[in-house]
């Protein structure tokens, strides 16, 4: 019932969980004080004794003990609050360091709608279990022999039985808690699958719309949600079942005190005001475990999704890199590049090649032969390679992730702008450029005009930069990798899916670069390519030719199939055109 690790991984609980402890066993010395005189002013009422003197003596004591009562009750609940809140901060910080060592190859592990739901959804079940579920667990404990050790003075036989009544509400817990573990454990895995098939959906509704696909995906999902819904309500039965079964045991021991006070007091074993002290309590000593057995159910589903944070928390991290490229014009070389994804699916197979300084590169091959998986591993997203990739003088799976970042600039086919400002997203490639850094690099990509007819710098993006065209999109990325200004560019599908005019900008641009970095072009478009210093042609990922566009249409193997391929593609749409 108590996650050793999930304390250890918020130290700092540890104290508010202590202070309010304190607070809430202040509070119940208060509601002693109180139930007592109360007990002790309806005797005297009943004898006729009560007096002037008396009366005041009752009164002070009620209230001075109601205002601890009210102070200790709500400084429990500040209490509870502040540890809540730094419990999720704690979490979530763990979870984006976590994140940062995991570094650009996190993919390779996990999914990113698993990570958000664990770092939303995840950390914030975690709030009961030590806002109140914890501090109540230790409470639950403290009280009932607080009130023992009160009533023993009074009727020891009563202290008794109601001492031995309160373990059977944790024993009920215990009792479904194996079942719940189980049963919570499938109920956020079902959870977690519908909140991505929701987000993707949500993402793809206009493609489904556009297909006329909505409405067989909406039945998809109503399948999903029903098997949510049963999990839903058994997790609901089974936390009803076991509240009924706790108030029979608290309510039951509640009248067994009740009973008891009433036979001691026939008997004439105790007064009237230890018996009415015994009734008042008996309920006193089950609440606390019954609220446990309450804030239990909520608990357990923090501890469920708490195994769902540390399976991120545990994640293998790439082992420390500490070389930092020092060249200013580095080289690659590849030797028996290898990769898989899935153990049985080799995606890369012995590739060898070497990428000189000052050159661009171009990368061909169908669909699916493997052009972007390298480029990954140019970049460092896909680290686990088997044979060499050497960034000048180091292998590059050693060397730092700031300095990899420093050196290779990734642009691929539909790059990512934020919501913001121009000036915001250009600044991302260099924080210290200043506007006419940003004004030059806008020229170069022939975006200059067009935001000089809108706010300039200060023109805003909306989410995705859904307020610019694909062209436009495309066009500011490569102003912001040109102000990041690295030895190393790849264009992945850079030009893809947009107009000709941004397409034509984009490749002049990385023509002007070639010569002074060293620059891979991956493309569909061998037209795009023609100009290459080397062209590699990739098959089913084997490294099949590499030469220049004239050496490889000489050599007539796959790279000219592909060539007079696109070149009869593109007659025929000429042919139809006219
Ligand atoms: N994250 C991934 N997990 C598993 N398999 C993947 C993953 N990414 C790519 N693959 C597989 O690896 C192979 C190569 O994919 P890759 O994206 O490198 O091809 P590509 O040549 O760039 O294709 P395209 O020209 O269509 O972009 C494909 O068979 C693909 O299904």
């Amino acid at each position: 019932m108590i996650n050793k690790r999930l304390i250890q991984a918020v130290p700092e609980s540890k104290q508010a969980v202590r202070d309010q402890v304190l607070l809430q066993w202040g509070s119940l010395i208060a509601n002693l004080i109180i139930l007592f005189t109360f007990a002790f002013v309806l005797e005297a009422l009943w004898k006729n004794q009560l007096n002037a003197l008396r009366l005041s003596c009752a009164a002070v004591l009620i209230f001075g003990s109601l205002v601890v009562r009210w102070f200790c009750a709500s400084a429990a609940s500040r209490k509870s609050f502040e540890a809540s809140r730094s419990v999720k901060q704690i979490l979530r910080r763990q979870i984006l360091e976590k994140l940062l060592r995991l570094g650009v190859s996190y993919r390779e592990q996990t999914a990113t709608a698993e990570i958000v739901q664990i770092a939303v959804e995840g950390v914030d079940q975690l709030e009961t279990y030590f806002g109140a579920y914890l501090p109540q667990f230790f409470y639950s404990m403290l009280a009932p022999l607080t009130l023992f050790a009160a009533l023993s003075w009074i009727s020891l036989p009563s202290a008794l039985a109601l001492l031995f009544c309160v373990p059977l509400i944790p024993i009920a817990i215990a009792a479904v808690q194996t079942f719940a573990k189980k049963l919570l454990s499938r109920y956020w895995g079902q959870y977690a699958s519908l909140g991505d098939s929701f987000l993707e959906n949500l993402q793809g509704l206009t493609t489904l719309k556009i297909y006329q696909a909505d409405e067989a995906m909406a039945l998809k999902m109503d399948v999903e949600a029903e098997h949510f819904r049963k999990i839903t309500m058994r997790v609901l039965t089974m936390q009803l079942n076991s509240i009924i079964i706790m108030d029979w045991v608290a309510y039951g021991g509640a009248a067994l005190g009740v009973f008891l006070a009433a036979a001691q007091l026939r008997s004439g074993a105790i007064s009237l005001a230890q018996a009415l002290a015994i009734i008042f309590l008996s309920a006193e000593f089950f609440i606390p475990m019954r609220q446990l057995g309450s804030f239990f159910h909520i608990a357990m589903n923090g501890m469920a999704a708490s195994d769902k944070i540390f399976q991120l928390l545990d994640l293998p991290e790439p082992s420390e890199k500490t070389e930092i490229i020092t060249e200013i014009h580095p080289t690659i070389e590849i030797q028996n590049l290898g990769y898989q994804y899935q153990p049985d699916q080799t995606v890369l197979k012995n590739i060898s090649t070497a990428f000189p300084f000052g050159s661009l590169i171009a990368i061909v091959g169908e669909s699916g032969s493997g052009k972007s998986t390298l480029a990954k591993i140019l970049t460092g997203q896909n680290q686990n390679y088997s044979g060499h990739v050497r960034l000048g003088s180091l292998e590059l799976n050693q060397i730092r992730e700031t300095s990899l970042m420093k050196t290779v600039t990734y642009i691929g086919h539909s790059s990512i702008l934020f919501k913001g400002t121009v000036r915001d997203n250009l600044l991302i490639g260099n924080p210290h450029a200043d506007d006419s850094q940003l004004w030059t690099v806008l020229e170069q990509t022939r975006l200059a005009d067009f935001l000089r007819s809108e706010q300039g710098l200060d023109t805003i993006l909306l989410e995705k930069a859904a307020n610019l065209s694909g062209g436009q999109i495309q066009r500011l990325a490569l102003a912001r990798a040109l102000l990041h200004d690295t030895p190393i560019y790849i264009f992945d599908e850079a030009t893809s899916n947009i107009d000709v005019e941004s397409e034509a900008d984009i490749l002049s641009q990385i023509h002007q670069l070639t010569r002074q970095h060293l620059v891979i072009l991956i493309s569909h478009h061998l037209t795009q390519v023609q100009h290459a210093d080397q062209i590699l042609v990739l098959e089913q990922g084997s490294l099949k030719e590499v030469g220049t566009h004239e050496d490889l249409l000489k050599y007539n193997g796959v790279y000219a199939d592909l060539w007079h391929t696109q070149k009869q593609l593109e007659n025929g749409r000429e042919e139809v055109n006219a």
